[in-house]
């Protein structure tokens, strides 16, 4: 077997760590506490699970961890296989959640079927697995300190002697048994042999046969009282009839008397009850009587003369048909008169209607003519206004008729005017201006002059321009004043023409209003005429319907007064036909009278008759009575002759004997049957006996023969459990002899020392070491280092023996040591390194040493380093290269 890989995940200073392992010598190394033994014990804990490790699950997980994983993956046998579990903390405590193994054949789950299967791969438990395979750091003393009975146990643990030991005891289990059995049957044997001692001296035959003469005298003394009893039987019973029939007569007597007596008691209430029978019918006839005198006077007073019961009903049917008809001929008039009185009222209602319809019509005509009335007048004022409108407009027209222009150009003519106007008096003003210069200047020439000085220069006017102009000034303002004049007469005529042309404008406006005002009233007097010829069409259409609905009203009422006179002739037909049933209901009643009498009559009749019958049925049942009375008094008489006191006393004191006598036999015969029955019930027990006995001899045989058989499966077990003890020494002793030889052999190769001859090891495990010269010593007081040698020496030796096996190679696991060299000086060291090969030699196929001692490394295939960062507390692995680069 060997490891192929290692992951971890929160296993206790590892956090996430994946290793792969090879074959060969693997060294891990690392400084303290930097978690190598941490690895060695994740691979233990993966195969054997909480049972490996020291602590609980609870420490083996990260301690900031919830959980915790850890897979192992190995070879085996050819085979490829996968370990996986996981820890989970669940509250205060850690469980292994998932613990899974796969195999070549197959999934193993849950963990005690897994451990089950290591074990079984394997070929030993978690601590064979310590003792041989994974030597712990520290132990290397436990082999040495253990005591020669552990030391046995468990190297016939690891080399399967255990086995034989196992048979050896189930043998002597057996043995055991069979011894228990075997005694068990021999306690029986000899119980056995007691019982039939304790059955023969009984002498069971005679006690037989002296039973069996006692039965038979009782039996013949039984028979003989029997027979004697059956007589008294006899006896007693004729006694017994003879008394009963004695009995039964007096009884018979009695009765008679008393029947006797009762019919004498009957006879006499018979003949009360006729006499009151007699009485009744008398009673009745006379009722009868009565009734009849009142049917004939009935009978007189009607027209009905049969004194019939049927002829009678058969009246009544009549007269009870006629009564139905006359009825239904009421009933059928009243409903006529119903009929009829309800249409006349219908058709007064209708004549009302139409003469209000009539009285509406008129009143709306008179309404219309009113208003047309009105319309009349008003139309006649619009016309007279019509008429002056029309004045009006011709007087304004004629006055235009002077105008200067037609009507339409009149106000162009005003504007016109007034243009000229405007003109006239702007050419005025100006004028007048031209007029005020001129004469300005004439002023100003003529002021000069009188100065005698120009008024410009200064200088003497005589001969200055200003002054030889002045007389055409003074000519210019005389033309000037003279046309001022004619322009101000032309002002004056043209404000009369302007004055006359807006005259003319008015008045044209004023007719342009006139003639529109006209056009309305026209038009307004046409629609009003129209109106007044519709309304007058109306009201004369209205007063023709009015008579209309008065004639058809006049007609309707004739139709209810006939109806009236109809309901009218219904109901004195109505009283005629009730007076007629009141008068057959007269009649029905006499004869229902007469009918109900006739019944009377009759039914008393028939009383009568009943009476009769019955009181000669009374009589003729005391005749009856009579007869049997006096044949019972003959039938006492008889009995009384016949009865015989002395033979009924006889009778009486036999029966008093015989029964006495019964009474005693009885009792004797009881007693005689009880020892009968202890006689049979003795015999059949004697009888069980001597059956008992034949059976107790036969199981005696049997047993006998089991005792015999069982005696030699005794001594069988016997063997085979010596067998295997011996068995189990031989072999041990050939191993111990073996093991002895490559304990010798390492021993020798690890620790090169004059003073040790050999190390000796005995049948019984006792390990013992020989000086030179020959004085031997425990192996305690060897020093450490020694000791740790020698120790390494017997695990190495036992790894061999395990590794070649018995039969054959044998399954074993990889050889871990972890720090072995503790204790060692360097020389040692060296020396171990030797031991490491010769393992390799004798065929190991991987081997993984733990130590941080530098040393061993030169005997590592594969180095694998272990860190762990102080400021985490997390360790980490690494394959180093230093195989190679190492001498
Ligand atoms: N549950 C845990 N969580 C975290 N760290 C843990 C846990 N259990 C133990 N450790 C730590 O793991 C470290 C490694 O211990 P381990 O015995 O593997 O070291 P080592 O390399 O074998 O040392 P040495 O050379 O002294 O034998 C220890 O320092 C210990 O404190
Ligand atoms: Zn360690």
């Amino acid at each position: 077997m060997n490891f192929e890989r290692l992951d971890l995940r929160n296993f206790k200073c590892y956090t996430d760590s994946e290793v792969s392992l090879r074959e060969g010598v693997t060294v891990i190394h690392g400084v303290n506490g930097s978690g190598k033994s941490s690895l060695l014990e994740a691979c233990f804990f993966a195969l054997y699970g909480s049972g490996a490790i020291d602590g609980t699950l609870e420490d083996a997980i990260s301690n900031d961890a919830e959980e915790m994983v850890v897979e192992l993956w190995f070879s085996h046998d050819g085979g490829s296989y996968h370990l996986e579990r996981e820890v989970k903390v669940r509250g205060d405590t850690a469980k292994t959640t998932t613990c899974v193994l796969e195999t070549p054949d197959g999934t193993v789950e849950q963990v005690t079927d897994v451990e089950a299967h290591i074990e079984e791969l394997l070929r030993m438990d978690a601590s064979a697995f310590v003792n041989c395979a994974y030597v712990r750091q520290g132990e290397v003393n436990k082999l040495i300190n253990a005591s020669p009975g552990e030391r046995q146990d468990m190297i016939d643990g690891l080399l399967q002697l255990g086995v034989l030991e196992e048979y050896r005891e189930r043998a002597s289990e057996a043995r055991l048994g069979v011894k228990h059995v075997l005694d068990d049957k021999r306690g029986a044997l000899a119980q056995l042999d007691e019982q039939i001692e304790d059955k023969e001296d009984k002498d069971l035959h005679a006690r037989l046969n002296g039973l069996e003469d006692e039965l038979d005298e009782l039996n013949a003394d039984i028979e003989e009282k029997e027979r004697s009893r059956e007589q008294a039987r006899e006896t007693l019973q004729s006694a017994e009839s003879v008394i009963e029939e004695y009995e039964q007569r007096r009884e018979e007597i009695a009765e008679l008397d008393e029947e006797i007596e009762t019919l004498a008691s009957e006879i006499a209430d018979a003949e009360r009850e006729r006499e009151s029978l007699g009485e009744r019918i008398r009673e009745v006839r006379q009722r009868a009587e009565t009734l009849q005198a009142e049917l004939d006077g009935a009978l007189a007073d009607t027209d009905f003369q049969s004194a019939d019961r049927n002829a009678a009903s058969e009246r009544l049917d009549e007269l009870e048909q006629s009564a139905e008809e006359i009825r239904d001929r009421i009933e059928e008039r009243r409903l006529e008169a119903q009929r009829h009185a309800s249409e006349a009222e219908t058709k007064r209602e209708r004549a009302e209607e139409l003469r209000a319809d009539a009285a509406e019509a008129r009143e709306t005509a008179a309404e219309l003519e009113a208003e047309i009335e009105a319309d009349r007048a008003e139309l006649g004022e619009r016309r007279d206004r019509l008429e002056s409108l029309a004045d009006e407009a011709e007087a304004l027209r004629e006055a235009l008729a002077d105008a200067p222009v037609e009507r339409d150009e009149l106000e162009d003519h005003r504007e016109s005017v007034d243009e000229e106007l405007t003109a006239a008096r702007e050419a005025t003003a100006e004028l007048r201006a031209d007029l005020a210069n001129a004469r300005e200047t004439v002023e100003e020439a003529e002021a000069l002059l009188e100065a005698g000085r120009c008024p410009e220069c200064g200088q003497s006017v005589e001969g200055s321009p200003h002054v030889e102009g002045i007389d055409d000034d003074r000519a210019r303002v005389e033309t000037l004043a003279s046309e001022l004049e004619a322009a101000e007469g032309r002002i004056e005529r043209l404000e009369a023409t302007r004055e006359r042309a807006e005259g003319f404008v008015e008045t044209a406006a004023e007719l342009d209003r006139l003639e529109e005002r006209h056009e309305d009233v026209a038009s307004l007097v046409e629609g009003m005429a129209e109106t007044v010829e519709a309304k007058a069409d109306r009201a004369e259409q209205r007063r023709t319907e009015a008579d209309a609905a008065e004639a058809n009203a006049e007609s309707v009422l004739e139709a209810a007064e006939t109806a009236e006179t109809n309901a009218e002739s219904a109901r004195t037909a109505i009283g005629e036909l009730n007076s007629k049933k009141a008068r057959i209901d007269e009649r029905r009643e006499g004869v229902v009278r007469i009918a109900e009498l006739l019944d009377d009559v009759a039914a008393h009749e028939r009383e009568a008759e009943r009476l009769r019958e019955r009181r000669e049925s009374v009589a003729e049942g005391n005749d009856l009575r009579r007869e049997r009375l006096a044949d019972k008094r003959d039938r006492t008489a008889e009995l009384k002759a016949a009865f015989d006191e002395a033979a009924l006393e006889r009778a009486e004191a036999d029966r008093e004997r015989a029964a006495e006598y019964l009474d005693e036999v009885e009792t004797y015969l009881e007693a005689r049957r009880e020892r009968r029955d202890e006689l049979q019930n003795a015999i059949g027990g004697v009888k069980n006996e001597l059956e008992e006995l034949e059976a107790l001899r036969a199981r005696r045989e049997a047993l006998c023969d089991t005792v015999d058989r069982l005696e030699s499966l005794y001594e069988e077990a016997r063997d085979l459990q010596a067998m295997y003890a011996d068995l189990r020494t031989e072999l041990r002793q050939r191993n111990v002899d073996r093991l002895e030889a490559m304990l010798n052999e390492t021993f020798d190769l690890v620790y090169r020392n004059d003073s040790y001859a050999r190390i000796e090891l005995d049948g019984e495990y006792e390990l013992t070491v020989y000086q030179k010269d020959g004085t031997p010593l425990d192996p305690d007081q060897l020093s450490g280092g020694e000791r740790a040698l020698f120790n390494l020496s017997l695990r190495c030796a036992i790894y061999r023996l395990l590794s070649e096996g018995i039969d054959g190679q044998a399954p074993t696991p990889p050889l871990i040591l972890d720090e072995p060299t503790v204790f060692l000086d360097s020389g040692h060291v060296s020396k171990l390194v030797e031991l490491i090969e010769s393992m390799t030699d004798h065929g190991v196929a991987q081997i993984i040493v733990v130590s941080h001692d530098e040393e061993l490394v030169g005997a590592a295939d594969d180095l694998i380093a272990v860190r762990k960062d102080p400021t985490t507390n997390r360790s980490s692995v690494e394959r180093s290269a230093r195989t190679e680069a190492l001498p």
